[in-house]
């Protein structure tokens, strides 16, 4: 069977299992509409437990043998997806931005960014080994005793990606499990779905042997738990909200979890910064994609002292931001969906309430809000915490590092952070108080380059991504210790 069937001229998408595209015997598909034109772009196959199932029995039957494969023959295949992938961008930059809303430059950027990420996962598998100890080398331990230490596979890697990067964060997990040795089981979000399709897709071009990927697509509501509990998942990889990254681990089992969840990145501004450049990097790293990543800068810390200048400075930025739909190149784009819009709306709402200072924005057209920029914001306000995942930017006047770093380590969240300031001094005494994965000097928040450790704490995530350290999360250490005779 093909990857689509078509009724009424809207594609069906089939789930992908053993290597081959099927239509799930639920009978159930689940529409998929384009979050800014709202049109039927597709639909997807709702599958049912049992074929969730029968997936994992293909990828552990699959694993075993993949695992023997020589590592320059798995690097071959994936080298393979990188190539197709690349073939295919502007195929999948349409879909992608059809999905999620993004513009063609992004989506297109995103795929590019993906062959990059997976080429340099392979060549870093290549050249990751292990490492041999002797026994004299503790009191006494004998000569005659040699430990080889290697990283072996973990099995099947369950990956759950969110919807802003359906390709780059699906295979963000992807690459690094397979080119260990690993089957993977991939359940994209749903508003996603059809850009994980066509990832898949290039896989399976690459003639990757059956079995080793399978997707398995439905509404995580639904299957997500089932998937998360199921005895034969042996590692999960999920990123995504820190509501359902909590609810999963604790529902998962006795397993290696890498959870990358929301966050609440503040833009600390010190008297001393240079105020163009860090109003450049603020905007840019609060808006772009309507601030629908994780690692977006939620709120900013501002000495009291250059606030005002600050603020004109940001509004200047704001107001130079494309505003509309991702057809036409937008920055600001429609929000994935009604909720989110209206979650976002609620923020803002509160905040105007609480007497917060409008400086723009605030204006709505349906999923479409125009970037919004809070001035004033106290630590009553919503928005000074909770996550918008969306184009509202608060600013939230400060006295003194100390009072910046009070309220950046009061957050829940522990994602990443910006300090400005010219003094590299105080840049790294306030980077070394900040209780976040990684903190940025002079820069927006940001994810990439992907080779980079990339590490959530508090209700930011668990364990770490970035290629090497997601190599090393989905292998683990075997140790074949060699007692020669003496
Ligand atoms: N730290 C990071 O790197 C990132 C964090 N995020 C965070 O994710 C949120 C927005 O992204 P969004 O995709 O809406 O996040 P969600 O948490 O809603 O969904 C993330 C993934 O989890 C799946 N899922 C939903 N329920 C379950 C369940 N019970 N068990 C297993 N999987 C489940 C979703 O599937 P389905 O779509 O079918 O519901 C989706 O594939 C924001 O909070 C943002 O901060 C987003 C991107 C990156
Ligand atoms: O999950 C996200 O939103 C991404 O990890 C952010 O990646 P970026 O910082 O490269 O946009």
């Amino acid at each position: 069977m093909s990857v689509t069937g078509s009724v009424s001229g809207v594609k069906t998408y089939n789930f992908y299992i053993n290597g081959e595209w099927k239509r799930s015997t639920s009978g159930k598909t689940i529409n998929i509409h384009s979050p800014y034109s709202d049109e039927l772009i597709g639909k997807v196959q709702a599958i049912t437990k049992e074929e969730v199932d029968e997936a994992i029995r293909f990828a552990h039957g699959m694993q075993k043998v993949w695992a023997e494969v020589p590592l320059q023959d798995r690097a071959h295949y994936l080298y393979n997806w990188a190539d197709e992938l690349i073939y295919m961008q502007d195929e999948i930059a349409e879909i992608i931005m059809k999905e999620v809303g993004k513009s063609f430059k992004d989506a297109r950027n995103e795929v590019v960014r993906t062959a990059d990420l997976i080429r340099y996962t392979v060549d870093e598998a290549l050249h990751m080994h292990g490492e041999s100890m002797k026994g004299d080398s503790f009191p006494g331990g004998s000569q005659s005793k040699i430990a080889v230490i290697q990283r072996v596979p973990l099995g099947v890697v369950l990956a759950i990606p969110p919807f802003n990067y359906p390709v780059n964060l699906a295979a963000a997990k992807l690459a690094p499990a397979l080119i260990s040795g690993n089957a993977v089981i991939f359940k994209p979000a749903t508003q996603g779905a059809i850009s994980g399709i066509k990832m898949i897709q290039a896989l399976h071009q690459s003639g990757l042997p059956k079995g080793l990927v399978n997707i398995v697509t439905g509404r995580g509501s639904e299957i997500g738990d089932y998937l998360v509990e199921h005895e034969g998942i042996n590692m999960i990889s999920f990123t995504g909200g820190s509501n359902t990254g909590t609810r999963l681990a604790k529902k998962a089992g006795m397993i290696p979890l890498v959870l990358e969840l929301g966050g609440k990145d503040p833009g600390i501004v010190r008297e001393d910064a240079d105020l163009n450049l860090a109003a450049k990097q603020i905007v840019s790293g609060a808006f772009s994609y309507s601030g629908q990543r994780c690692t977006a800068i939620k709120r900013v810390l501002v000495h009291e002292n250059v606030a005002d200048q600050l603020v004109d400075l940001l509004k200047e930025e704001i107001a130079a931001l494309s505003v509309g739909s991702p057809e036409d190149g937008c920055t600001v784009v429609p929000l994935i969906d009604q909720n989110s819009a209206d979650f976002v709306q609620g923020l803002i709402d509160d905040a105007l309430t609480k007497n917060a200072s409008l400086i723009t924005g605030n204006k709505r057209e349906q999923n479409l809000i125009y970037p919004t920029l809070l001035d004033h914001v106290t630590e009553d306000m919503r928005v000074a915490w909770e996550e918008p995942f969306g184009p509202v930017l608060p600013i939230i006047r400060v006295s003194s590092d100390e009072e910046a770093i009070r309220i950046a380590n009061e957050s829940e969240f522990g994602l990443q952070a910006s300090i400005f300031t010219k003094d590299v001094n105080k840049a790294f005494t306030i980077a070394n108080k900040i209780e976040t994965g990684s903190v940025q000097i002079n820069g927006r928040t940001e994810r990439g380059p992907d080779h980079f450790p990339f590490i959530g704490v508090k209700k930011s995530g668990m364990g770490a991504q970035g290629i090497r350290k997601s190599l090393e999360s989905m292998t683990r250490e075997k140790v074949t210790v060699l007692n020669l005779s003496e």
